[in-house]
């Protein structure tokens, strides 16, 4: 593949990441951050693939600082952001095509813990779009020996897959930090899924979707591994500590906890059962204790296992 011009938005540890992936493939990419040197318009100069990896709270407001300068009608945006705009419940893809509607758009998400990306480790990835040569061209892009990435035609369903898994990995967190053993994390990790189907349908996403490597992938990834802050909010909350010192000394967003919020408003809206992320939210909220949650978990109406 020609050397592309990629525009890399947000410079924190994913932005970085795969920064250095495409850069390491001979593209040229330029990384723009709010607080560094160049400005968004330098930066988006000539891109062929402007990609976004700004936490969800800024989202909204790059995309508009974005829309408001010139971009080629080819240009490509992906979106590498696993989260929910709290005002619009929009997913991040839908925020970047209802601000170019005329574009294709391309999610990027899998199993792809930042500091294991830093060293080199061996990982997968998805790259989902309604426009397949879009995302085949993302595709080129970023694959290398040590990065495998696949393409999708379910964009909602590989971006709810990595949103949706923050939760749960909140949860797993929970789990492991109060010690409850294997049996507890699988059965937790399993229904745990089953929930994101079920929110994941109701958004238009693809059953199938979710056993792929961006719903029980990262599921597995951020479930059972210390890197994840989301996993390490849950952990540290278990050990006793309120949300507010877990958050101030975290390295980097925990999306999870945003999430969560907008998933309990459009779960009440839509009458959607969630019992995993309900007990999370009110473990964020200070109205359980993480041993009462996994008592109001175990103690629900017995029922069958597939009921969606
Ligand atoms: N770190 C990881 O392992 C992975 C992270 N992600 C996702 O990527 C996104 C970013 O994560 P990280 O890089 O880890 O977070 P981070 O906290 O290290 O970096 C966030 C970036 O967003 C920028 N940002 C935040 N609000 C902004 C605003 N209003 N305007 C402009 N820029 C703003 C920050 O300046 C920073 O560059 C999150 O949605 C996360 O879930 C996805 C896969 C892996
Ligand atoms: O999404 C991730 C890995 O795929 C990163 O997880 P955390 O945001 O929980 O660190």
């Amino acid at each position: 593949m020609n050397p592309q011009s990629v525009a890399i938005l947000g410079a924190g540890a994913w932005g970085a990441s795969l920064a250095n992936l495409a850069a390491a493939n001979g593209h040229h990419v330029r990384l723009w951050s709010r607080r560094g040197s160049e400005t968004l318009e330098a930066v988006l100069t000539n891109a062929q693939i402007v990609l976004s990896a700004i936490s969800m709270k800024g989202v909204r407001d790059v995309a508009s600082q974005v829309q408001s300068l010139q971009a080629s009608p080819t240009t490509i945006f992906v979106t590498a952001t696993k989260g929910l705009d709290p005002q619009t419940t929009c997913t991040p893809s839908q925020i970047w095509q209802t601000a170019f509607p005329n574009h294709a758009v391309v999610v990027l998400s899998g199993p792809n813990l930042s500091k294991e990306i830093q060293q080199s480790l061996p990982a997968a990835t998805v790259v989902a779009s309604s426009v397949a040569t879009a995302s085949e061209s993302v595709q080129l892009v970023f694959s290398s020996p040590r990065f495998r990435v696949y393409t999708n035609s379910d964009p909602v369903g590989v971006e709810l897959g990595g949103t949706l898994k923050n939760i749960i990995a909140i949860a797993a967190g929970v789990c492991d930090g109060l010690h409850l053993g294997t049996n507890a994390k699988a059965a937790l990790v399993t229904r745990g899924l089953t929930e994101m189907v079920r929110i994941g349908n109701f958004w238009g996403a693809k059953t199938e979707t979710f056993y792929g490597l961006s719903g029980l992938g990262d599921l597995l990834a951020t479930c059972n591994s210390p890197l994840s802050r989301n996993y390490q909010v849950g952990y540290q909350m278990a050990q006793g500590q309120t949300l507010t010192e877990t958050l101030a000394n975290l390295p980097g967003t925990a999306e999870g906890v945003n999430t969560c919020e907008v998933l309990i408003q459009v779960a009440k809206q839509q009458k959607i059962n969630i019992p995993i992320t309900e007990e999370v939210y009110r473990l964020l909220k200070g109205e359980v204790t993480p041993r009462q949650a996994l008592e109001e978990l175990m103690l629900r109406d017995i029922k069958p296992e597939y009921d969606y």
